[in-house]
């Protein structure tokens, strides 16, 4: 089709057509929404973000008179959208919230693209966001207790959580998903709401806009919105005018839940996790037989958490960069073993039969504590431990895999409080067998540019990798005296 737009959309903005009859409401800075029928509430100051099923962004409520964020979803998915319905069930006592999003109101607007769906929660940082800011304090082990206490709160209340929604044909592509899970994971903003509309738009500037011009003057104009706007950057704004915010521990909320479902509920809708951070029992049956919609719950969501914590911590991504039929093969290694029913499908993609062994996966993972060590700057007592947690919820079956609030139990959470350096370091991309260099943004977040330049020498050299890479394969080989499963 046509682009009906006359100018080109520039990176991390919707698109022009995703306005239009079922999709996204129009909306521009400066507006003030609210229930209809009632005397409009939310004055739009920025955008925070845009996701397949909407867009959000940060508005202060005339009414409380604080900040919040509205996220307002595309007209087409609105009638079956039970978010709100899930965020009601999640609300815990404003004194002592849990880690998870909470919503404040909930409504509908209507636009003549449709009747769009409308939630005001409180806003936050993404995290991957907020670990990419220089000088930033974090506490891996307390980020980790938070995510796995609010996982622990969203089960208990009998939700699952589903992971994040790229679009469906993305799945089976040969092409990696970005590593978009740990955006589910926000930590709450300290002081917003001492900023007044005025002083955001002020301290963050004029934002970069596309202006929405058609070429068919014949085209509906109230469709869609003078202009396409860039997200506001939060993380640079509070660096700048909150004191003491890279020393602030980060409270953390787990949020998106678009894609969750009530456990009651069966059966259970398609599972939207990308790729990377798959469970197998939705990935085997998606791969092996093409079936999409194999059933899932909650144990599924441990998975996906081990995959995001692994990342949060400086492990990188467990499962990246695999196309589709691999990312099994690397599931059977890093697990040491895989069940009886995917032994056909395993020797279908592969020329060698390999062997999955435990002491296999032993080598694997000795390198990802050596990898945590160095890229996450924690102890060597402290990756391994880490790992031991990691590898409780990385179990293929999901009946042997433990609940979040048995995890919370784990000797992990028992060690001293690790003091770690400011988090300075580049986060490096772990995949099994490979090594991907820190992203251009993490290297540019370090504070000195001499030591960027090292940085960016030694990851991009990626000797140490190699170094383990080739230290594990060796270890491998040696014991089974054969070729290895894990390098591509
Ligand atoms: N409460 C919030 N505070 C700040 N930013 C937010 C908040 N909620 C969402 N965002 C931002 O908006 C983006 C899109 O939100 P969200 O992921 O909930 O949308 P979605 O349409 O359900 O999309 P998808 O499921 O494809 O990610 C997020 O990646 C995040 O950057």
């Amino acid at each position: 089709m046509i682009d009906p737009f006359v100018f080109m959309v520039v990176e991390d903005m919707e698109e022009g057509k995703d306005y239009g009859p079922g999709g996204l409401f129009p909306v521009k800075l400066g507006d003030v929404l609210g229930p209809e029928g009632s005397v409009p509430r939310y004055r739009i100051s920025a955008k925070l973000g845009h996701g397949s099923y909407s867009t959000v962004w940060l508005a202060r409520d005339l009414v409380a008179r604080r900040t919040v964020a509205v996220k307002i979803v595309r007209a087409s998915e609105s009638a079956t959208s039970r978010e709100a319905a899930i965020l009601k069930r999640l609300r815990g006592p404003a004194s002592d919230p849990p880690a998870v999003i909470q919503l404040l109101d909930s409504f509908t607007l209507t636009s003549v693209n449709g009747i769009h769906h409308t939630l005001v929660t409180e806003p936050v940082i993404p995290l991957e966001c907020l670990l990419k800011l220089p000088g930033i304090q974090v506490n891996t082990r307390s980020l980790v207790r938070q995510a796995l206490e609010g996982l622990a709160f969203i089960h208990e209340r009998g939700i699952a959580h589903g992971g994040e929604s790229p679009l469906i044909s993305n799945f089976l592509s040969s092409q990696p998903l970005p590593d978009i899970y740990p955006s589910n994971i926000g930590v709450v903003i300290p002081d917003l709401d001492s900023f007044s509309e005025v002083d955001i738009w002020d301290k963050g500037g004029a934002p970069t806009i596309v202006p929405l011009v058609t070429y068919d003057a014949a085209h509906d104009a109230a469709s869609f919105p003078p202009y396409l706007t860039h997200a506001l950057d939060l993380g640079e704004l509070l660096m700048s005018d909150v004191p003491d915010f890279t020393a602030r521990e980060p409270r953390v909320r787990i949020l998106d839940l678009g894609c969750a479902y009530f456990a009651e509920e069966t059966p259970s809708p398609p599972c939207h996790a990308p790729l990377p951070f798959m469970a197998p029992e939705v990935a085997f049956p998606m791969m092996a037989y093409d079936n999409r919609d194999a059933p899932w719950d909650r144990r599924a969501d441990i998975w996906a958490m081990a995959c995001t914590i692994c990342q949060i911590a400086g492990g990188g991504i467990l499962f990246g960069r695999l196309s589709a039929p691999n990312l099994l093969d690397a599931i059977a290694a890093l697990c040491g073993g895989a069940p009886a029913d995917w032994t056909t499908y395993l020797a279908s993609i592969s020329d060698k039969p390999k062997a999955y062994t435990p002491d296999a996966a032993d080598a694997l993972w000795a390198a990802t504590v050596e990898h945590l060590q160095r890229w996450g700057q924690t102890t060597a007592e402290d990756a391994r431990a880490l790992v031991k947690l990691l590898r409780r919820m990385l179990v293929v079956d999901p009946m042997e895999r433990p609940s979040a609030s048995a995890l919370l139990q784990d000797p992990y959470f028992d060690l001293a409080p690790d003091d770690h350096a400011p988090d300075k370091n580049p986060r490096v991309s772990i995949v099994v067998g490979e090594a991907e260099p820190a992203s251009t943004s993490t290297l540019k977040a370090a504070n000195s540019t001499a030591w960027i330049e090292k940085a960016e020498e030694n990851v991009l050299s990626s000797e140490f990798m190699r170094e383990t890479i080739a230290a594990a394969k060796a270890n491998v080989l040696g014991r089974l005296g054969e070729g290895t499963h894990a390098t591509q």
